[in-house]
């Protein structure tokens, strides 16, 4: 049996925040993770994806400005040369992570962990005992109950594709969706989009959604709403998926089908009931300190724990500051949400932060919405892309910013202007005022208002 003063489970954003301040403050610290270290961010999630994703934006760029002077020939993307760029960066990342744990004194351990009691762990062959755990176990696919729904591919398998698959159905209309079909459609596969809802992308303001789909459709993504997935199996050398489109039922045809259908804490491997914690689909049940409801030794954060803010990497980072700090200190601080932006890293991108409109008129606040095609603006016409938008939504009398939508080639860094001025509460005003550089994205911002 070994003894720490923490033992965090995960290698992840939340779990490397929480470890590593914990050891600085002189714990004798433990960090397990059953899959190479580093978590979903850099290794399956945000990074690898944003880097294949770099591939396509190069295609699409040179495709919207072929006849405006940029001649294309044999333009394409090479899958086998991206996927192997891509292993360039996500390769080192283990070995890094594991050095910066061992530089700091962190013990390593590599295993599934699985609680025997309440402050007891087994991990591998090993029993770890400790005074203070936290569970940073990141999210699963969902399990889905349709017949075949094994034979689904995963984002994480995804990314490892040495050969992309000529037809590909995506199961969902979210954020994993939506982000793989714009990259395969750009790689020149033939994709199909299955959402069970009636608009994809609900946390997205609708009108900047439904122009997205347009420009999904507009690549030749067959994007189907109100269709849900209820069926595959083999065909051949590919599947076959059925589906109930508008209350019929369809079959497509698919070399590969992804799983794009929500994902879920991953805690059904913990065993938290012999170590009395509470939690479930929701993730781990904590109060306002991120602290487990029902053994006070236990603390969560990250994808492993649904306490108001999106599983996103910037949230992990955000819970993991507040968990290392009442750790050292006590149950001080509670995570403020505020303000976090999120991006759908398709090709324009969908950016949001602060209150969707409908949320804002729920709430009866007195707004000012103001909407901007901006199709025509000079930023976007000089990209030559074809669907750009904003939506701002500013509080009348106050003028405080309470939310922003942005589609456009620069909406994912834009919306951090957004962020910026609603967690410092400055107001539109502020934002209309300030200088930026011109010509750039920025310099829109004031014309948005
Ligand atoms: C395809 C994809 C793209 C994404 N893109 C973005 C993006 O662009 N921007 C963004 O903000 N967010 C994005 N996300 C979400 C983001 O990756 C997560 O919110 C973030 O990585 C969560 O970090 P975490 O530390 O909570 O968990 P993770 O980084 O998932 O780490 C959890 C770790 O715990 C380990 N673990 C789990 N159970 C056990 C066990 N029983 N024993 C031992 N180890 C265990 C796992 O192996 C894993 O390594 C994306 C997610 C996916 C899937
Ligand atoms: N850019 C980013 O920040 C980013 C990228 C990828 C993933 N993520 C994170 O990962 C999480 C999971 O992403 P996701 O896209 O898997 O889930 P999601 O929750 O965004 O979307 C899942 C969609 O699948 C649909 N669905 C469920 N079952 C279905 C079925 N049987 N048939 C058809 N449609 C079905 C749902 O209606 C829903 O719209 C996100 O919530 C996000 O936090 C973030």
């Amino acid at each position: 049996m070994q003894e720490f003063d923490l033992v965090v489970i995960g290698s992840g954003t939340a779990a490397t925040g929480i470890a590593t301040r914990c050891r600085e403050a002189g714990w004798s610290v433990a960090v397990v993770d059953r899959l190479p270290y580093g978590g979903t961010c850099p290794l399956r999630g945000c990074d690898p994806k944003k880097m294949l994703r770099r591939g396509a934006e190069i295609v699409d760029a040179v495709r919207r400005f072929e006849g405006k002077g940029v001649v294309a020939r044999d333009l394409r993307i090479d899958w086998p040369a991206l996927m192997e760029f891509k292993r360039g960066f996500t390769e080192t990342v283990p070995p890094g992570r594991e050095k910066r744990f061992e530089d700091a004194g962190i013990a390593t351990f590599h295993a599934s962990a699985r609680f025997l009691d309440r402050t007891t762990l087994q991990v591998g062959e090993e029993r770890l005992r400790f005074r203070r755990c936290a569970i940073a176990a990141g999210a699963e696919p969902r399990r889905l109950a349709f017949s075949g729904a094994e034979l689904l591919t995963t984002s994480d398998r995804f990314m490892e594709l040495e050969r992309l698959p000529r037809r590909i159905l995506f199961v969902g209309g979210g954020y994993v969706s939506f982000e793989l079909a714009h990259l395969a459609a750009r790689a020149g596969a033939q994709v199909t989009v299955l959402n069970s809802g009636p608009r994809p992308l609900p946390a997205f303001d609708p009108d900047l959604v439904d122009m997205l789909v347009e420009r999904t459709c507009g690549l030749g993504i067959a994007f189907h709403s109100n269709a849900e997935a209820e069926a595959v199996e083999r065909a051949g050398e590919g599947f076959e998926v059925k589906a109930s489109v508008e209350g019929a039922t369809r079959t497509f045809e698919a070399d590969l089908v992804v799983h794009g259908a929500g994902r879920v804490p991953a805690l059904a491997d913990l065993a938290l009931e012999k170590a009395g914690i509470e939690g479930g689909e929701t993730g781990v049940a904590v109060n306002a300190f991120l602290q487990s409801t029902s053994n006070e030794a236990v603390y969560a954060a990250g994808d492993a724990v649904l306490a108001g803010g999106p599983p996103l990497t910037p949230v992990a980072g955000l819970e993991a500051k507040v968990v290392a700090a009442n750790l050292l200190a006590g149950n001080r601080e509670k995570p403020d949400y505020s303000g976090v932006p999120s991006a759908v890293f398709t090709i324009p991108a969908l950016a949001r932060v602060g209150l969707l409109e409908s949320e804002a008129r729920e709430q009866g606040l007195d707004l000012t919405c103001t909407f901007s095609d901006m199709r025509d603006w000079f930023s976007i016409r000089r990209t030559g892309e074809t669907h750009a938008a904003a939506k701002v939504l500013v509080e009348k009398g106050t003028d405080r910013i309470l939310g922003a939508h942005l589609l456009g080639p620069d909406a994912g860094d834009l919306v951090n202007i957004f962020a910026i001025a609603i967690r410092s509460s400055l107001r539109a005003c502020d934002l209309r005022d300030y200088p930026s550089a011109y010509p750039t994205a920025a310099s829109d911002v004031g014309s948005m208002l």
